[in-house]
């Protein structure tokens, strides 16, 4: 068992993104394979309560007081820094241990492991917070939603299980930005949604179809949060410092900490584009958050601010019409429980973009297992 934990781990090490993924895809399914009825039970029956107590580690302080600390640390001293019973902290940590968030070193004492840097970085911990406390609630009324609905397919992003789960009648994104803490989480976590995944600069040929472009703004951020893709591209193209905006609400700018070479403009993306005749009009992780009607009015009210050499980059998942991988089907069901969105297939992006009176003109995919991809339009 040892030596073939250690050529796996080996393979993994030296494989691409791709091929990592591949080998914990492999593992998955032998673990469905392996598991018996009981042992799947248990498996899912303690799904929650992972991300409660990974939660509640991030809320005492313990992933970053154990990678601050060069000693493991016993429960009492953690307890002393975080006001929290002994009793009670040293089953959290029992419990955080058993599930590979920090490591037992000996009896009551703790230090790291694999995970707990990503548990200690402020914008994973913003992922875990909006896992658990934005996007947990509408998943948990999912169920029930259905039967009242009489499994209906949700596509008004007013009437979705986020609504049953917050007692609102807000859509999300309307609701959301009057709710700061939750939205500076879910901001922190965009940030690092795919990190370490391929860049889609590595991919699309950004160089060359900006070509010798001599106009004010190289590329526009649409909806582009902390507006990391602008500095993303900074980084890559230096030469491109000052053309290059950011857009997005005032509630999502003003937690935005001011970016050299970037400007930053608010924009309500269901108001006309006021930036003209840029070369990119980039849109990332948008669309998916919308149902059709309302992805049409984004993408319609770009059309006339386009100019002969612009083009809108669309970048998110082009699904396949089978085989869809889990990460794809879990976040189009996320899309669909909280804002009555959805991941797109590839029929139904050529059916979106033609009704907007867009053609596709190529479609570049950059994390193949994922199918995240930048779709090039221009009007038709
Ligand atoms: C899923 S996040 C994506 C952020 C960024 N593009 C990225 O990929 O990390 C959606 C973004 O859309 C912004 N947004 C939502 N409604 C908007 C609107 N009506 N106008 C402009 N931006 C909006 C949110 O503030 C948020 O930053």
């Amino acid at each position: 068992m040892e030596a073939i934990s250690a050529q796996i781990l080996a393979l993994a090490k030296t494989a691409d993104q791709a091929g990592r993924r591949k080998v914990l895809d492999t593992l998955k399914s032998l673990q469905n394979e392996i598991e018996t009825p009981y042992d799947t039970i248990w498996r899912l029956g303690g799904v929650q309560l992972q991300i409660s107590l990974a939660r509640v580690g991030i809320d005492l302080g313990i992933f970053e007081a154990l990678k601050a600390s060069e000693q493991p640390l016993g429960v009492d001293t953690l307890a002393e820094k975080n006001g929290a019973s002994p009793e009670l902290l040293g089953r959290i940590l029992r419990y955080l241990a058993s599930q590979g968030m920090i490591k037992e070193t000996s009896k009551n004492h703790f230090t790291t492991s694999n995970l707990t840097s990503m548990l200690a970085d402020k914008n994973y911990q913003g992922g875990i917070y909006h896992t658990f406390d934005t996007v947990g609630p509408p998943m948990a009324a999912l169920p029930d939603f259905l039967i009242d609905t009489k499994y209906a397919a949700i596509t008004d992003n007013t009437k979705t299980p986020f609504q049953k789960a917050f007692n609102t009648e807000l859509p999300a994104f309307i609701w959301f930005p009057g709710q700061p803490k939750l939205f500076e989480h879910f901001q922190r976590f965009m940030t690092v949604q795919r990190a370490g995944a391929v860049s889609w600069l590595s991919v699309f040929p950004f160089k060359s179809l900006l070509g010798d472009f001599h106009g004010k703004t190289a590329f526009v951020y649409v909806g582009g949060g902390f507006g990391h893709q602008c500095i993303a591209i900074k980084e890559t193209f230096p030469e491109l410092s000052g053309k290059l905006e950011l857009q997005d609400l005032p509630q999502t700018l003003q937690h935005v900490p001011s970016i050299d070479g970037v400007s930053v403009v608010v924009h309500n993306f269901f108001e006309p584009q006021p930036s003209k005749d840029a070369k990119f009009y980039y849109l990332r992780n948008i669309l998916h958050d919308w149902p059709d009607d309302k992805a049409l009015i984004i993408l319609k009210n770009i059309i006339p601010a386009m100019g002969p050499d612009s083009r809108i980059l669309i970048d998110d998942m082009v699904l396949p019409n089978e085989n869809v991988h889990w990460h794809a089907t879990q976040q189009d069901l996320v899309m669909m429980s909280s804002l009555g969105a959805m991941e797109r297939t590839k029929d139904q992006w050529y059916a979106l973009l033609e009704e907007a009176g867009l053609k596709i003109l190529e479609i570049y995919e950059y994390t193949p297992l994922l199918n995240e991809s930048i779709i090039v339009a221009v009007p038709k």
